[in-house]
């Protein structure tokens, strides 16, 4: 059956190649030659009919493996239906599996065309060049190809990956690979059109399972749905939502602290303290007056840290590593974020006192971006983007945490759950101090749901922020202190 998978209303599995591999070979054995390849390239055709009902000259771009094979399928169903077809066969048809060498008996018998030019008044490109085959970044002369598809302009269905894209991490950098309008994911939705680079290459997803079962525990990653946020019950107060502590804003950088405490407010904590590093710490927030500022020596104290939420390391500074000690020893539950992070990369003690809170009973989320992340395992940036669930999952490993790797397709990581990855959000959330944002809703989320443990909380967070971004004129900014409004249109 044929599902739209954005924008996101349920969660989905995801299968990487080795899991897709399994679950094909599984399904093959049960059913008679061809069955899924024939499917998958019906369920293309339709959706080519649906996407691009009034193109009249379609091409298929097929590439020599099973991927190619679905594209002649499709090409032999769209002949059917009248339109023009003509299939670029860029493999040695002698060479071809034996799935995709039956399709390209039955299109030539059919009286499909074959022709490697991309006819000029093309309305429609099938890519069927490559799918979970392409594990190395694509060779020369289909690099030149799929430069060509991505220039000339015409609408792209791209067949169960678009070519080129790792299925598995989403990574495309210096890679070629095509830029689809549509993709149609088969059998198994793959991790990497979520992902990195992977929303930019894919354009909208579409998902058909060929009415073979899913087992859910076998899937390599989770698409998140929507979060559950309760209701308040009637009898429930202040108290039940619970204190937040907001400490960091240092000097030059209380905006963030106080964009992490006004969103920690938002999301629904009963209190919520703020405790800036770098002075005004009396006062009140003219915007937020519900906001208690406090000087952070009042509120890092054992006995407060012990029953409150803290967020710690918005805007933190240098000055931050003095206080984490105690805020890592006694917070109940507690949300690291960008100096915080930074100065537990540099300090082999304060890592230790966060790889111990889990021991403890002590649940702890750290949000770093991907340079953050890459401080906290010795690599780099670019190291983290190249698979982005694999880093999360290191990371939450080494220090058991979850972790919330920020960007395109936010990663949650759990040790011993499946990582999650966040379909909501878009480049709106590019600008200063929406990660501050980010930081006070998981912090104010985590707190009024007394019940959520951290990674439903960071979900939650992610899947909320990402909305938020998606709601309102998409052609304007958001600024980060709007977005913290925002998040009242994302709970509706
Ligand atoms: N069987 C079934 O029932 C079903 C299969 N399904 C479909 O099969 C797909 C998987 O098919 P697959 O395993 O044949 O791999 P595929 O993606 O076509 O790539 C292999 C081809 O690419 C080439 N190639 C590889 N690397 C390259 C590179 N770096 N640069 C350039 N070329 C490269 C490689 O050439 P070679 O290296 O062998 O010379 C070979 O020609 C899957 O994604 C789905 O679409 C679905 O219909 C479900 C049912
Ligand atoms: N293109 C994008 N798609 C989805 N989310 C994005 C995108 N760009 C930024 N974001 C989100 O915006 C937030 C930025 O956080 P961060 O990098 O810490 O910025 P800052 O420190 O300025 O607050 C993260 O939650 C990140 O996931
Ligand atoms: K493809």
């Amino acid at each position: 059956m044929l599902h739209r998978v954005l924008p996101s209303e349920r969660a989905w599995p995801l299968y990487d190649t080795a899991a897709t591999r399994a679950r094909e070979q599984a399904a093959q054995s049960e059913l008679p030659p061809h069955t899924l390849m024939e499917r998958a390239g019906l369920a293309a055709a339709r959706l080519a009919l649906a996407t691009a009902p009034h193109a009249r000259v379609v091409w298929v771009a097929a590439g020599g493996g099973n991927n190619g094979g679905d594209g002649l399928i499709v090409a032999r169903h769209l002949a059917a239906a009248g339109k023009q077809v003509s299939v670029g066969l860029f493999g040695d048809p002698a060479r071809l599996p034996a799935d995709a060498r039956h399709a390209y008996d039955t299109a030539a018998a059919a009286g499909v065309r074959f022709d490697q030019a991309l006819p000029d008044d093309a309305g429609l490109i099938v890519d069927a060049l490559l799918g979970i085959g392409a594990q190395q970044p694509v060779r020369a002369e289909m690099a030149r190809l799929i430069e060509r598809i991505n220039a000339c302009g015409v609408p792209v269905l791209a067949l169960d990956l678009p070519s080129g894209l790792p299925a598995d991490t989403g990574a495309a950098r210096g890679r070629a690979v095509v830029r689809a309008d549509h993709t149609l994911s088969l059998l198994s939705l793959k991790p990497g059109l979520f992902t990195a680079d992977g929303r930019d290459h894919a354009g909208q997803v579409w998902f058909d399972d060929l009415s073979v079962d899913a087992a859910a525990q076998d899937a390599t990653a989770i698409l998140a749905g929507p979060p559950r946020v309760a209701l308040r019950r009637h009898v429930q107060h202040k108290g039940s939502f619970g204190d937040v502590l907001v400490i960091g804003g240092a000097a030059g950088m209380g905006g963030a602290a106080a964009l992490a405490a006004r969103a920690a407010s938002a999301a629904g904590a009963g209190r919520v303290f703020l405790g800036r590093l770098g002075g005004a710490d009396r006062g009140f927030d003219e915007l937020r007056p519900e906001l208690m500022l406090r000087p952070a020596a009042e509120l890092v104290q054992p006995m407060r840290l012990a029953r409150a939420t803290v967020v710690c390391g918005c805007g933190g500074g240098q000055v931050i590593a003095e206080w984490l000690p105690a805020v890592l020893a006694h917070a109940m539950k507690l949300v690291l974020d960008a100096d915080a992070l930074n100065a537990i990369a540099a300090a082999p003690a304060l890592r230790a006192l966060l790889a111990g809170r889990a021991a403890r009973g002590l649940p702890s989320v750290v949000t770093p971006h991907p340079l953050e992340a890459a401080r906290l395992l010795g690599s780099s940036a670019a190291d983290v983007q190249a698979d982005r669930l694999r880093a999360a999952t290191r990371l939450a490993q080494s220090l058991s945490v979850s972790v919330l790797l920020k960007g395109s397709g936010t990663v949650i990581a759990t040790p011993g759950q499946q990582p999650i990855i966040n379909p909501t959000g878009n480049a709106r959330l590019g600008s200063a101090g929406s990660g501050d944002v980010l930081a006070g809703w998981l912090g104010g989320l985590w707190s009024a749901h007394a019940d959520w443990s951290a990674t439903e909380a960071a979900a939650a967070a992610a899947w909320l922020h990402g909305r938020a971004a998606e709601l309102g004129d998409q052609r304007l900014p958001l600024a980060a202190s709007a977005l913290v409004d925002a998040l009242a249109d994302a709970l509706r």
